[in-house]
């Protein structure tokens, strides 16, 4: 089980425990898929001596089973229960990792239980997280092509005159109907509000003459898929025209930078350097790409100062892009894998594409 190799190497490391509230290292760790929102204290407790306990409240009775647990009803104190597990599992004082999202209130309740020295749980999970197995790779790829197939259908879809928000909600609904749900809510920006990475859908009908980002991923057991497309309704600025064709030799150099050994930032470099050799090294805003698996956004990070030499099994986004306020951005986004040398994982064609 990965919560073995876990103990090992909190261990090695000279921790003492843990403590890990629901989302996606307790999944990666235990399966056990709980609620991330909510005010009820739910704590995994991990000994480095490879005991564990979960603090739950009761309501999930039902669906925790087989697994070690104390439960706490609604009026209860869930910090005396904790106490308790605190006692059995002699833990008491001592370096532990923490959680990085843990709500404060629930830190604040630990605090008071012993003489605790917190470390981000990031420190260490990001060594196992980041290399995938067979399965996870399998789990990716999947979600990949789903993210191919709805690209696919937005193509054939009468997108003039739609709203970015009817656009985004009907990208949703067909993402949703394919698999386990979404990465994280699409990204329609048309027109000029292309230039913005990170736009939220809006009002704004899709026009002739628009350039329109589409970035969404979908869920596969769990393992995130995320593309971004940049498509032409009718004919665009010519100058977004030239822009597209410099994100998309970034991209594909970049993409071809990619092998095992080599340093993310390298990878991030490769992109750079296109867009800025062709001038627009400005309007290049973010990271060339982020990693990619039970979170949409992790470790490794392909940016500037991404140090981590890359390794088989890591898997991760490129997508550069060029953002030029007033007028419109385009952005180009692959899902990779390395075996040797990258791999795509999100094969949708990258021409542009006028609809
Ligand atoms: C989770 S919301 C953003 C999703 C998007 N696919 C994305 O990761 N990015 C868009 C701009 C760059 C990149 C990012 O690093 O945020």
């Amino acid at each position: 089980m990965r919560i073995d190799r876990f103990v090992k190497l909190l261990n090695e490391m000279n921790f003492d425990g843990a403590f890990i509230s629901p989302g996606s290292n307790l999944y990666y760790l235990t399966g056990l898929k709980l609620h991330e929102v909510g005010e009820r204290p739910t704590i995994l407790v991990v000994s480095a001596d490879g005991e564990y306990k979960l603090l739950a409240p009761s309501l999930y009775s039902n669906v925790i089973t087989n697994f070690p647990v104390t439960f706490w009803r609604d009026g209860e104190n869930p910090y005396a229960k904790l106490s308790t597990i605190l006692g059995e599992l002699k833990l008491y004082r001592g370096r532990f990792l923490v959680e990085d999202t843990m709500r404060a209130d629930w830190l604040i309740g630990i605090l008071k239980l012993g003489n605790f020295e917190f470390h981000p749980l990031s420190s260490l999970i990001r060594l196992m997280r980041m290399r995938k197995d067979r399965e996870e790779i399998e789990n990716m790829k999947h979600a990949a092509r789903i993210a191919d197939k709805v690209f696919e259908e937005i193509l054939s879809w009468d997108i003039l005159g739609m709203s970015e928000k009817e656009l985004a909600l009907k990208i949703e609904v067909r993402i949703r109907e394919l698999s386990d749900g979404v990465s994280f809510s699409p990204i329609v920006a048309s027109g000029e509000n292309s230039a913005n990475p990170h736009h939220e859908p809006g009002e704004r009908k899709i026009r002739k003459g628009d350039i329109v980002i589409l970035d969404y991923g979908a869920r596969w057991r769990g393992y995130c898929s995320d593309i971004t497309r940049t498509i032409a309704v009718g004919r665009p600025d010519e100058k977004l025209i030239e822009v597209y064709e410099i994100v998309k030799e970034a991209q594909e150099k970049a993409y071809r930078a990619v092998r095992e050994g080599i340093k993310a930032k390298e990878v991030d470099k490769v992109a750079r350097e296109v867009i800025s050799e062709a001038g627009y090294g400005e309007y290049f805003t973010h990271r060339t790409g982020h990693g990619l698996g039970l979170d949409v956004h992790e470790e490794p990070y392909i940016g500037p100062d991404g140090e981590v030499t890359l390794e088989n099994g890591m898997t991760f986004t490129i997508e550069p892009g060029i953002y030029i306020p007033g007028l419109g951005g385009v952005r180009i986004e692959d899902d990779v894998v390395v075996e040797g040398k990258g791999k795509r994982l999100t094969k949708a064609g990258r021409e542009l594409i006028t609809v």
